[in-house]
């Protein structure tokens, strides 16, 4: 049995990236001991002397908080692990399995295996990372084959929702938790665990393996879609004329549509919506429902046209990209975040050096990350660094510096004023008024020709 008592309960959360360092630090501010377990040695000692390895807002300071509490510890060792915990939450990542659209599942499997196999005590395994259907029915089976002998292994699947940027108020005020189980002691623990969410009438939906699994990925797959719905627009009103920005307003009034992922420009990347898409499609192929989720291809289609029409944008803007300065604000796959998996605006950038534009980066956060995939672009510290003497600027990440630049001042700046803004959120009016020509997607533009597919 499992102790009783909410602070009794002792917590590891095995993964400590984006979702599981999140996961650690909230879980111990909620006033649970925590012990926070990865493979990666230098993620683990920079966690444990209290420094974030990314970069999330208000992480930081929880972090610090409970490493200096001694609420939250760090560790490599799946055996102090196995001793500690009563609940172990699996955050591990699940990329997409490289030349495949698959998720990769040897992460989650190796740290299910590593971690049933090390408890020394009756415990519940907790998987969290986003997984393809039928996962965790199969990975209870394993924990239960690889637990020691006279030790039982309950197991949940807790999917989780966060968003980064907000990962830390997203987890200690969550819109919903959702818990799939086939037992009838997981729920009890899960609900002591997120007490104080549920005593803020958090809904919290217990149901099946399947459902938690689905409940994942169809949101997912929902956003993406919503989000490829309006950029499929924009190639029509970037044809026909029209403002994709008072189309989303107008249709998002409907309260069954509702503005939000209505959001048109270079389209959805980062380390969820992409990879997990494509996952979904594998998995239900997989289950020999080759057409159901057809429609994503689609998605993932239109969210790629938009990265080309953008890189087509800047080569007609410049007349040829051979030596033209670009200055690219933003790499991130959005703003307050430092994360650059499958970056639409890292991708922009890299594809227009390629074609031989000297191009400039400036990213308040995600910098160092984008010199690890792309070291030949020209990365700066400072915004003013980058546009300067620029032939076009793009801002390709809506971080709030940009947006509130003053065209006036940028223009004393740069060679020639001509703004692309990728994620349109800039106020057109303003930037024309100060002498500048400004291009975004989902307008129709005498510069360009219309979108042909
Ligand atoms: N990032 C998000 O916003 C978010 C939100 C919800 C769900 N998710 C899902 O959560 C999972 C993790 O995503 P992430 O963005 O945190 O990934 P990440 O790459 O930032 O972190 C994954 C961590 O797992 C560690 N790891 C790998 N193998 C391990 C093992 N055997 N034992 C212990 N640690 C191991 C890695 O070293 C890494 O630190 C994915 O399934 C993702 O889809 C992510
Ligand atoms: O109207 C919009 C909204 C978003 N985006 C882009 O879509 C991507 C994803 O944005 P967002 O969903 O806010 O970021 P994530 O942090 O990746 O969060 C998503 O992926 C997580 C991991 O699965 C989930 O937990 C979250 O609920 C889900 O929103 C980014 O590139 C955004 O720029 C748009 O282009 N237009």
């Amino acid at each position: 049995m499992l102790p009783g008592g909410l602070v009794s309960l002792k917590l590891t959360v095995i993964g400590t990236g984006y979702l599981g360092a999140t996961h650690a630090a909230s879980m111990a501010e909620l006033g649970f001991d925590v012990l926070g377990v990865d493979v990666d040695k230098e993620k683990i000692d920079a966690l444990g002397r209290g420094e974030l390895p990314i970069h999330e807002p208000g992480l930081p300071e929880l972090l610090r908080k409970h490493t200096e509490s001694g609420r939250l510890r760090f560790t490599t060792s799946f055996e102090e692990a196995g001793a500690f915990g009563d609940v172990h939450f699996i955050a591990v990542g699940t990329p997409q399995r490289a030349g495949e659209h698959a998720a990769d599942m040897t992460y989650v499997d190796a740290s299910v295996t590593a971690i049933a196999r090390a408890a020394t005590k009756d415990s519940l395994i907790v998987g969290k990372s986003t997984v393809p259907v039928g996962s965790a029915r199969r990975l209870k089976a394993l924990a239960a084959q690889e637990a020691r002998e006279g030790v039982t292994i309950d197991f949940a699947w807790n999917p989780e929702f966060l968003r980064e940027g907000y990962a830390v108020e997203d987890t200690l005020r969550p819109d919903r938790l959702v818990i799939g189980s086939d037992s009838a002691t997981a729920e009890p623990v899960l609900r002591e665990v997120y007490a104080q969410a549920i005593s803020m009438n958090t809904p919290f939906i217990s149901t099946d393996f399947e459902t938690a699994e689905l409940v994942k990925v169809a949101a997912n797959a929902f956003l993406a879609t919503k989000i490829s719905f309006i950029n499929a627009f924009s190639e029509v009103t970037e044809t026909v004329g029209g403002d994709i920005r008072t189309l989303a307003d107008a249709i998002g009034l409907d309260s069954r549509i509702g503005r939000r992922f209505l959001n048109a420009g270079i389209g959805f990347g980062g380390g969820c919506l992409p990879k997990d898409i494509r996952a979904l499609q594998a998995r239900v192929s997989e289950l020999g429902l080759d057409s159901t989720m057809r429609f994503l291809n689609e998605v993932d289609e239109v969210n790629l046209r938009r990265r080309d029409r953008t890189v087509y944008v800047a080569e007609t803007l410049l007349g040829n990209l051979e030596g033209k300065r670009v200055a690219v604000l933003g790499v991130a796959f959005k703003p307050n975040s430092d994360d650059v998996r499958d970056s639409p605006a890292l991708d922009v950038a890299a594809r227009l050096f390629n074609s031989g534009a000297d191009v400039s980066v400036y990213d308040p956060a995600a910098n160092s990350n984008a010199a690890k995939r792309y070291p030949r672009l020209n990365y700066v510290d400072a915004l003013t660094d980058a546009v300067n003497e620029a032939d076009l600027v793009m801002m390709l990440t809506e971080w709030s510096e940009f947006v509130r630049i003053d065209p006036a001042e940028l223009a004393e700046l740069v060679a020639h004023k001509v703004m692309f803004d990728g994620r349109n959120v800039l106020d057109h009016r303003t930037w024309k008024d100060a002498g500048w020509d400004i291009v975004s997607l989902g307008h129709k533009s005498e510069l360009l020709d219309p979108v042909s597919l």
